[in-house]
């Protein structure tokens, strides 16, 4: 299943999100530039992956926005093709209104650099659906505006139609202030949009989906995608009103 991950020029994961879906999942993988437009039907899948895109001026995300591969994005989207955007990808998607809500600095206007306990929101989504619903993972986070938030109306359907794909929680699954890094609402580190084609997410999967990294628990994220996009399995069993 062919995947683009797009380059913006700060971009920084880029060559780890190539590597898993390249070398650990073995499928074809192609970088693409900024500057360069693509058509919906060139990929099945796209990463937006992390980094500082034009340096977080302005807003994390707030520029890369109008690159002109955004727009392929956008068609890409409309089109139910797989958009993964991960961290500085997560803000693109914001500031790009592909996903709502914004992203604010963390409330303690630190970096945090360090594993996260997440809980597993919704198994059903092309991207959870190999991990156990309720099951608690652990990702490393690194950022400095990932504070989520959005209006209340937002975050109530957000909840209704089940698109919190993850949460901060306690190692036990508790979702907690204290678990929360950053001060997200509701402790959310993950969404999907309403089509659940799109998921943004701050935790980084493609630095924890090898055993010689420690950690596989994001493995199981590249391998839903893999299993979604192959037929193997079906989303939209349990959701929605
Ligand atoms: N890892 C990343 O994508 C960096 C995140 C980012 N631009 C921030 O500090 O908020």
């Amino acid at each position: 299943m062919r995947c683009a991950v797009i380059v913006f020029p700060g971009s920084n994961c880029d060559v780890d999100c190539f590597h898993v879906w390249k070398d650990v999942l073995g499928q074809p993988t192609e970088y693409v530039f900024h500057k360069e437009k693509f058509s919906p039907e060139d990929f099945d899948f796209i990463i937006l992956p992390g980094g500082f895109s034009y340096g977080d001026y302005l807003r994390a995300g707030a520029i890369a926005r109008f690159s002109p591969a955004m727009e392929s994005v956008y068609k890409a989207a409309e089109k139910g093709k797989l958009i993964l955007g991960i961290c500085n990808g997560f803000q693109i998607l914001l500031e790009a209104g592909l996903l709502p809500g914004a992203m604010m600095k963390n409330r303690d206007l630190k970096f945090h650099c360090h594993d996260v306990y997440l809980k597993v929101g919704t198994t059903d989504s092309p991207f959870t659906n190999m991990y156990l619903p309720g099951e608690v993972v652990k990702m490393p986070i690194a950022h400095g505006e990932g504070n989520y938030y959005a209006d209340a109306y937002t975050i109530e359907r957000l909840k209704r139609e089940e698109r919190i794909v993850f949460y901060y929680s306690d190692e036990k699954g508790n979702i907690t202030d204290k678990a929360n890094p950053n001060g997200s609402l509701e402790n959310i580190a993950g969404i999907l949009n309403e089509e659940r084609n799109v998921l943004g997410m701050m935790p980084h999967p493609e630095r924890c989906a090898e055993e010689i990294l420690g950690n596989t628990d994001g493995k199981r994220l590249f391998l839903s995608i893999l299993e979604y996009l192959e037929g193997r399995v079906k989303i939209g069993k349990s959701r929605r009103s």
